[in-house]
């Protein structure tokens, strides 16, 4: 007997998006967050992800003036830049992952880091008033915290800093949230990862649903 199931993409979206809204304690979060919330929470399945969703004052409204003036999307892997729908870009915004650089390999060598980390030091030249998008890799992010304590660096105007995982993931973040460089959000602790992180774009690039 062939298995029924919802085969229409816009309904079963507006189905998840109600259930979010009906399980989720969503309470906490400005009007222009809780798009940003409720997406991060349907690319994980987990109503539970609400409370360890945190945002800068001001966040979701300057990640998305950004994304409307033009911003680039500077994102710490493949995983990330690939999951942005870019129909729903509002400038037509670069999107850039420079860690398969043929240059990256040497750099992490020379620098004594991952080649996550060592692939940022290719974002300066876009740096200024972009959206940071981090979503795998913790050694991404402590090397952004590191070059933005120069204050000659070039400054994002929004970081999305969600990388996942045991070693350096819950340090990172708390690091970036305590720095507070520019306006973040996070997903505190070890959970994160690139499919929430390009649900945050892609929520503040679009309508909210
Ligand atoms: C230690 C690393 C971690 N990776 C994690 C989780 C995932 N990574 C995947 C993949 C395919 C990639 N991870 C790399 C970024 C690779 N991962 C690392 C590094 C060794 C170090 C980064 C760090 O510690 O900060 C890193 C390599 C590097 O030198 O920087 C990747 C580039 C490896 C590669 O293929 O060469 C690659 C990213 C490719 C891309 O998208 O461009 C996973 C899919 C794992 C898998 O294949 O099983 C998964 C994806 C998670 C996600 O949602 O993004 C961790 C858990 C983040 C981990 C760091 C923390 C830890 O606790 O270990």
């Amino acid at each position: 007997m062939p298995h029924s199931y919802e085969t229409d993409g816009a309904s079963i979206y507006r189905a998840s998006f109600a259930t979010i809204r009906a399980e989720a304690d969503l309470a906490r979060f400005t009007p222009e967050e809780e798009p940003v919330a409720v997406r991060m929470i349907h690319a994980s399945g987990m109503v539970e992800l609400a409370p360890r969703i945190r945002f800068a004052p001001g966040f979701a409204i300057h990640a998305r003036e950004a994304l409307m003036r033009g911003a680039p999307i500077l994102c710490d892997a493949r995983m990330v830049s690939e999951g942005i729908t870019r129909a729903r870009l509002p400038a037509s915004n670069a999107v850039i992952c420079t860690l398969r650089g043929p240059e990256v390999p040497g750099l992490a060598t020379e620098l004594g880091t991952t080649r996550s980390a060592a692939a940022l030091e290719l974002w300066r030249p876009y740096l200024q008033g972009a959206v940071v998008a981090i979503g795998n890799a913790p050694t991404a992010l402590f090397h952004l915290l590191n070059m933005l304590e120069d204050p000659a660096c070039p400054r994002p105007a929004a970081i999305i800093g969600c990388p996942v995982g045991f070693i350096g993931a819950a340090e990172s973040k708390a690091a970036l949230a305590a720095d507070n460089p520019v306006p973040w959000c996070i997903v505190s602790g070890r959970p994160g990862g690139s499919a929430m992180t390009v649900a945050a774009i892609n929520a503040l690039a679009g309508p909210a649903e």
